[in-house]
């Protein structure tokens, strides 16, 4: 047994996957052998979720009743509903009232237990479909609007954006949603996926697993980072500063920068570069370049000053928020959104390690005192 300490789990490999494959020097990703990039400008989110749980890309009848099983499952009990609505007249955060309604909602499932990989998949099918409309129920109940029905015709992305606002979106915007989708389903043993997957090993249920998934991405560490980078641009627009001498004066303070910096890309992570270049394709619709001159800027100064040198380069959550911001979705529902998405790519990785499983349990060195004389409450 090795006495050697990987803190954090650095570059430690716990198991085999044939999911996604992160090249942290080439900045590639590819999800069973196919590039992202081809993923997001080429295949729906149905088909990215399909690939990730079947193992390849499905044929259009496939699809077709892929989509039709994913979309039967989008209703949500309505008590449910009732705790999501009390969820946000009490304020909680998005993220939050996430992780607590998709932990409620495995009390309406029947089929508690999962023994086998089509049950761990029929479950994820059903939790999968329901966060989206959890999640639009909650946004509508803090706007004092009722629930948009989901609505079977639309797509998962098309879906959701109606849910939120009652309106059938633009084809643009149905379109960038399931590439944003698409492009944050799954990437290797990252620390929410980690996380679900270590649940799972314990034989637990898929909504354990995705609740957890859901606790794990919301901090700022990992998928947080999407609304501090929105915060952070929206601090600098209200400062009037220059957004060069804004980062100067943070990197001056100590301040880490959100959205840079990744454990495994050493370069730029290709998500940042494809949201990158759908942020321009919007600003030069609107023509309003506000976030993408600012993001641009930030990223050319931190280059300048030699952080990309010692590769700390931007990662997907420097670009999403802009994106997300640009079609009038609330700062606090970026991470959610997140969520939404790679709990496709929990659902995955439990199913797989399930295949094969074995419990995840390592071991700390033990540093506290070997022996400590006891002495009774009340002789203290
Ligand atoms: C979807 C995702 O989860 S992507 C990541 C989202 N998170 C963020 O964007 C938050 C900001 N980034 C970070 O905090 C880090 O880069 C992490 C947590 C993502 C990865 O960190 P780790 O692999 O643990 O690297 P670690 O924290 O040890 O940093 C290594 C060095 O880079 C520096 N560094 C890392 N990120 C940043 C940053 N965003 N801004 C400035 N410096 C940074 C550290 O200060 C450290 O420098 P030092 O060696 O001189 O002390
Ligand atoms: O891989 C990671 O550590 C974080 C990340 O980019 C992701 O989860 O998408």
């Amino acid at each position: 047994m090795s006495d050697e300490l990987k803190r954090g789990l650095e570059g430690v490999l716990v198991t085999e996957s044939e999911l996604s494959h992160v090249d942290g020097e080439a900045g590639r990703l590819v999800y069973r052998g196919y590039d992202i990039e081809e993923l997001a400008r080429g295949a729906s989110y149905e088909e990215v979720l399909y690939l990730l749980w079947h193992g390849s890309l499905p044929t259009r009848d496939e699809l077709d009743s892929f989509s039709a099983s994913l979309a039967a499952e989008r209703d949500v009990d309505s008590e449910v509903l009732e705790t999501v609505r009390t969820l946000a007249d009490a304020d909680e955060r998005p993220m939050a009232a996430l992780r607590t309604a998709t932990s409620m909602l495995s009390a309406y499932d029947d089929d508690e237990a999962v023994e086998s990989r089509g049950e761990t998949i029929e479950q994820g099918t059903r939790i999968t479909a329901k966060v989206p409309t959890v999640l639009a129920a909650f946004e509508r109940a803090r706007q004092g609007e009722a629930p948009v029905d989901p609505d079977p015709d639309l797509s998962h992305a098309g879906n959701f954006l109606y849910m939120l606002t009652g309106v059938e979106p633009d084809t643009v915007s149905e379109e960038t949603f399931d590439m944003a989708l698409t492009l944050h389903a799954d990437h290797g043993l990252n620390a929410s996926t980690f996380t679900a997957m270590v649940i799972g090993s314990t034989m637990a249920d898929v909504y354990s697993g995705v609740t957890g998934g859901i606790g794990a991405l919301s901090g700022s560490l990992h998928g947080g980072a999407n609304q501090d980078v929105m915060e952070l641009l929206y601090e600098i627009d209200e400062s009037s500063k220059d957004p060069v001498q804004w980062v100067k004066d943070a990197r001056d303070a100590g301040r880490r920068i959100p959205g840079f910096g990744h454990r495994v890309y050493e370069v730029k992570d290709p998500r940042a570069r494809i949201l990158e270049d759908k942020l321009r394709d919007l600003s030069d619709s609107s023509g309003d370049r506000t976030w993408l001159d600012y993001t641009t800027a930030i990223e050319a100064h931190l280059t300048e000053e030699g952080l990309l040198e010692k590769g700390i380069a931007p990662n997907v959550d420097f670009y999403s928020g802009s994106v997300y911001d640009s079609m009038g979705i609330p700062m606090d529902l970026f991470t959610p959104i997140f969520a939404m998405s790679r709990v496709g790519g929990w659902v995955a990785h439990v199913a797989e390690y399930q295949e094969d499983n074995r419990l995840i349990r390592p071991r700390a060195r033990y540093t506290g005192p070997e022996s400590a004389e006891f002495v009774p409450i009340d002789e203290r």
